[in-house]
């Protein structure tokens, strides 16, 4: 469980985080998502003790990260994937940072094998693809089988296969209990990952929910209806009161003001067969600009 209360972070005029306080539950995962600049990575390094915070403050289980007495047991990070000795290998750099905290070596071939880089171990990591290298990180941040996970922007450049390989993997520290917090400026990738999303714009807290509940309200009772029989179903729809607006595009129609059941059960209900029946999720990326909008701007006119 990682806890911000009133968290802030000025660096000269910039004030990076501005009175941050949220909550990451254990036993999901949980999205820290911003624009470029918004302040995640000040909050994280935040988090680590790598940066004190000029007001407020942010706790790990309860306690401040400088003052836990084995931190890599209790929170592992990962927050640069190419922060390795490019020419020591990937086994060779896990043993350096388990010595260096008193883990045993076994645990470092329990972390290779986990990540899938036992093949590999021996191989020197300046080598490695940005793919293996991420997951090299990952190892490391497991080396202490800490109960708090972070990781920074972890998909950055990674290929499709890459990316449902850590969001899998997320998936399953989250399933162990763990509390898994990791940022990102992508909502669709958050979307697909998160349970839970803390987002922040400007350094300050624009919502902390969850992700089917963002979902929800971003694209609330937006759907999109194919059917042979459209023009039937229009004029159902339109004897509705709580339509508010329909319009045909590409052959499809757009209904706002009802959800996807309401629709279904009128067609079902009135023998009219529906070719697509779909929420509209590409307002999702909208409503988190729309939401973010004006921590952008005023990054872009800084
Ligand atoms: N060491 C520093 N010195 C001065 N300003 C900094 C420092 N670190 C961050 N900042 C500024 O603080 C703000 C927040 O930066 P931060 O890197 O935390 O954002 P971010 O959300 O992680 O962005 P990105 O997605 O681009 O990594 C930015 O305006 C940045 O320029």
């Amino acid at each position: 469980m990682i806890e911000a209360t009133g968290l802030t972070k000025h660096y000269g005029r910039t004030v990076a985080v501005d009175d941050l306080s949220f909550s990451v539950q254990p036993g999901r995962v949980t999205g820290f998502l911003g624009p470029n600049g918004a302040g995640k990575s000040t909050t994280m390094r935040m988090i680590l003790g790598l940066d004190r915070p000029t007001r407020g403050k942010v706790t790990v289980k309860g306690q401040d990260y400088r003052s836990l007495r084995e931190p890599l047991r209790v929170v592992g990070a990962l927050l640069d994937a190419k922060w390795v000795h490019p020419n020591r290998s990937a086994r060779a750099h896990l043993q350096w940072l388990a010595r260096s905290n008193r883990i045993p070596d076994k645990r470092v071939d329990e972390v290779l094998d986990a990540v899938g880089l036992t093949q590999v171990a021996k191989r020197r990591a300046g080598g490695f693809s940005l793919g293996m290298s991420q997951r090299l990180g990952i190892a490391g941040a497991l080396l202490g089988d800490p109960e708090v996970l972070m990781f920074d922007e972890p998909v950055n450049g990674l290929d499709p296969e890459g990316i449902l390989w850590i969001r899998q993997f997320m998936h399953r520290l989250a399933a162990e209990g763990r509390t898994v917090f990791v940022s990102s400026h992508l909502l669709s990738e958050m979307a697909q990952t998160a349970q839970d999303l803390i987002v922040i714009g400007r350094g300050k807290l624009i919502s902390q929910t969850s992700t089917e509940q963002f979902i929800a309200d971003a694209t609330e009772d937006t759907v999109r209806v194919r059917s042979p029989q459209l023009d039937r179903l229009r004029e159902l729809l339109d004897g509705r009161a709580r339509i508010a607006e329909a319009t045909a595009s590409d052959g499809a129609l757009v209904v706002h003001g009802v959800e996807p059941a309401f629709i279904g059960e009128l067609a079902a209900s009135n023998g009219i067969t529906l070719h697509e029946l779909s929420p509209q999720l590409g307002s999702l990326e909208e409503a988190f600009m729309q939401l973010t909008k004006e921590s952008v701007e005023y990054h872009a006119t800084e």
